[in-house]
Formats: structure tokens, C-alpha cells, sequence
């Protein structure tokens, strides 16, 4: 990764309060988004934490992971595939693989899914997100690629945030941590 996307990263992270009271605050990333260099940058750069690894595929959890998934797919000359959140649309008629979510950095239970036919055994999946914390999300993900038999080679992300346990099970690699945007640039 260039060593300035790593900093414009940071420069263009905001964390937001949501109101008077709240006692959080919440991540805004739409500075990515809006940077034309941050979003050239940003495919090349998570392709390139598993260099030589050849994904066929790369999968990702929406909804943000349907922004920075194909960015990633592009870059790799790979497919890209949805992985859907259970009840945020009408159901997909036709076979769905599901995996459950316990309950991730909002403690919120979840399912997600994705379409049977798109992923099998001869694939070699990387799973892309812009987050990482409890891995919850990324586990179920996880999930879905081995029960459709297909290899997975690791997790790029944008921010991981998470312990180094599950950094390790994941096969975490990032562009930044979760304390780096919590200092200041
Ligand atoms: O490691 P975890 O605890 O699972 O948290 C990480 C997940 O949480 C965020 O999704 P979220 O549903 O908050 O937002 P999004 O709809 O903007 O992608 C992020 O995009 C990851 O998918
Ligand atoms: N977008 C996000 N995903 C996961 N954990 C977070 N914590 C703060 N923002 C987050």
C-alpha cells in the first residue's frame, strides 16, 4: 500500500456524536467514499494484502461491503459476490446458503446469506469489509464459503479493531487499526 493512502485514511475518518446525550460516538467513513484518490486506491491497496494468493472470488457482507467488494474484485481481475443480511429486501427467489450472526459490534443477531449456485468448491474466496471489531460478521461470511466447500484464503479490511485471536482465525490483514483512527493524524 502506498504509504499516503494509509494517511488520507486517517485524515478523512470522523468520529460523529448523534446527539445530545448519546454517550457513543460513530464511525463516519463517507470521506472515503468522497475522495477520488482515497476510492482509486482503495481496490488495489486490499487486493494487495494477499499478494500471490489468487482469489476467484471475493465475497462481502452488505451493505458496505458492496461498495468496497468489487473495488477489491477489479482488482484482482476476480467475481464478486453478495453476501445478503437477512429481511433488508424481498426474499431472493432461489436457493440461499445462510449462517447466523450471534451478535456483532451492536450486539444485534443477524443471518446472513448468499445465492447457492455462485460459490462452490473450485473457488478460492477472499472476504472483504471495511470493518473488523467482535468478527462476528466476518466469521459468518467465513462460514458460508466452507459450506459451499470453497477455500478461504483470509479477510482484507479497511479498519481492524478486533483482538489479536480473532485477527489470527480470520486471517485479518488491514490497511489501518482501529487505534490509528483514534489518534489524532
Ligand atoms: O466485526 P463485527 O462486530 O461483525 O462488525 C463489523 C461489521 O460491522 C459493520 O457493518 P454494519 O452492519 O455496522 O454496517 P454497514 O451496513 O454500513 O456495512 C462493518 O461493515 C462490518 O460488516
Ligand atoms: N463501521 C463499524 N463497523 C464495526 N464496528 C464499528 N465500530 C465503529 N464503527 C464501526
Amino acid at each position: 500500500m502506498p504509504s499516503d493512502l494509509h494517511d488520507l485514511l486517517r485524515a478523512a475518518f470522523r468520529w460523529t456524536d448523534p446527539g445530545p446525550g448519546s454517550g457513543y460516538l460513530v464511525s463516519d467513513r463517507s470521506g472515503w467514499w468522497r475522495d477520488p484518490t482515497i476510492l482509486d486506491g482503495l481496490g488495489p491497496a486490499l487486493a494487495g494484502l494477499f499478494p500471490g494468493a489468487g482469489p476467484t472470488v471475493v465475497i462481502a457482507p452488505e451493505i458496505t461491503g458492496f461498495l468496497i467488494g468489487p473495488l477489491v474484485a477489479r482488482a484482482l481481475g476476480a467475481g464478486f459476490v453478495e453476501v445478503y443480511r437477512e429481511g433488508s429486501r424481498l426474499p431472493i427467489a432461489e436457493p440461499m446458503t445462510w449462517a447466523d450472526v450471534p451478535a456483532d459490534h451492536r450486539g444485534a443477531r443477524q443471518r446472513l446469506g448468499l445465492r447457492t449456485r455462485l460459490l462452490g468448491p473450485a473457488d478460492r474466496v477472499l472476504v472483504v469489509d471495511d470493518w473488523i471489531a467482535t468478527g462476528a460478521q466476518a466469521r459468518a461470511v467465513h462460514a458460508l464459503a466452507a459450506a459451499r466447500g470453497a477455500a478461504v484464503i483470509g479477510t482484507a479490511v479497511i479498519v481492524a479493531d478486533c483482538d489479536p485471536a480473532t485477527a489470527a482465525e480470520l486471517n485479518v490483514r488491514s490497511l489501518v487499526t482501529g487505534t490509528e483512527l483514534s489518534q489524532p493524524t
